[in-house]
């Protein structure tokens, strides 16, 4: 790769090869069915899939580029040093490296960077999607023949709705300089091209200044429709989602999911009154949805500092939106009392 591109946009093009080498190894993991899942917390769990993709995501980066500080979201003790040469990526996406260099970042050093990785974003989609997917096809023909009741169109909705999940699923690489946000990847390992091209994953990457790419923009919903979270609802998360009078609310696993429905018009606005979400969850599709025009503040309109000594939880939540408009009108729908709880727990 020519060192003659710019720090930001080759560290870009590394970070889209690097995330798709991850999506393959989250597909690789569910296939073999040994997903080897550990409860770090409460609802907070990890598998072989999370930690074999932050392996990959991390040798490859810091072998390309070692005075970045890089911060993911799983410790692995045992193994920090031990990437088969396989996970070794050093490509480099070809249509992203003819980008131009937004002019704020031209002369940044290694040194200014923090990127941030969520090498699977949705852990619980996933271990939910594999449920469906290990299940034996002889099992699930004796399960339908042996429960009379159960007609053919529930047992293949239900079969649907697991496949679904893991849709959700995410590799999310988050490129900050000086405490911002400028560029990022989300990768969907399990998204399914339709058309001529025969290939399972799909790649976004955004740019601040520079704009969006590996999808195409949708304008947003005509009525409100808000995405929240599937699996870390609580009753103040409940609270905020009332009091938006929303006609839908979609209901999805992951930070990066839920960005991508608001950049392909799926919802206008993400709203997570929790503590839950960290740095990695929401980096990289903060730059995305910067660079889309779009907004991603805590829960009371504030900014999140992403320098590497930030402390790692979105304490204050998270409240995204297409554009500037609607998350002034999410902002102002919040109860001042309900922002007051979030801000001195
Ligand atoms: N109460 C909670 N405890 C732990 N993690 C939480 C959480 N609420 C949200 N998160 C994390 O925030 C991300 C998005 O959550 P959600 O899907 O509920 O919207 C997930 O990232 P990971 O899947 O990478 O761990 C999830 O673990
Ligand atoms: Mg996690
Ligand atoms: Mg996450
Ligand atoms: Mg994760």
């Amino acid at each position: 790769m020519s060192t003659s591109v710019p720090l930001i946009v080759r560290l870009l093009a590394s970070s889209v090869s690097v995330a798709g080498r991850a999506g393959k190894i989250v597909r690789d993991v569910m296939s073999k069915g040994e997903l080897g899942i550990v409860e770090k917390a409460k609802d907070d769990y990890q598998t072989e899939a999370d930690r074999s993709a932050q392996r990959c995501i991390i040798a490859s980066l810091s072998s390309q580029y070692p005075k970045i500080n890089i911060i993911g979201e799983e410790d692995n003790p045992d193994n920090e040093g031990d990437v088969c040469s396989d996970w070794l990526t050093i490509d480099a996406d070809k249509e992203v490296l003819c980008l131009e260099c937004p002019s704020e970042l031209q002369g940044i050093k290694e040194e200014d960077i923090v990127v941030w990785v969520d090498p699977l974003d949705g852990t619980s989609e996933y271990t939910q999607g594999a449920l469906m997917l290990k299940r034996d096809p002889w099992e699930r023909w004796k399960m339908y023949l042996t429960h009379p009741l159960i007609s053919i169109k529930w047992y293949l909705s239900l079969l649907q709705s697991h496949y679904g999940f893991l849709e959700h699923v995410t590799v999310l690489i988050g490129i900050s300089v000086n405490e911002k946000p400028v560029a990022g990847v989300i990768h969907q390992p399990y998204y399914k091209n339709v058309g001529s091209e025969n290939k399972t994953g799909r790649t976004i990457w955004g740019l601040q200044e520079i704009g969006v790419g590996g999808f195409t923009p949708a304008p947003p919903p005509n009525s409100l429709i808000i995405t929240t979270t599937r699996s870390h609802s609580n009753p103040v998360v409940e609270k905020a989602l009332q009091v938006m009078n929303a006609s839908q609310i979609l209901r999805v696993g992951g930070a990066g999911f839920k960005v991508l429905q608001l950049l392909e018009g799926k919802a206008s606005v993400y709203v997570f009154a929790s503590p839950g979400c960290k740095k990695w969850d929401t980096c990289a599709p903060e730059a995305i949805l910067s660079a889309a025009g779009g907004k991603l503040t805590d829960i009371l309109g504030h900014n999140y500092k992403y320098g590497a000594s930030e402390p790692r939880p979105n304490k204050t939540g998270v409240l995204a939106a297409v554009n500037a408009d609607l998350h002034n009108y999410a902002l102002n729908r919040i109860p001042q009392e309900l922002k007051e709880k979030l801000a001195n727990k």
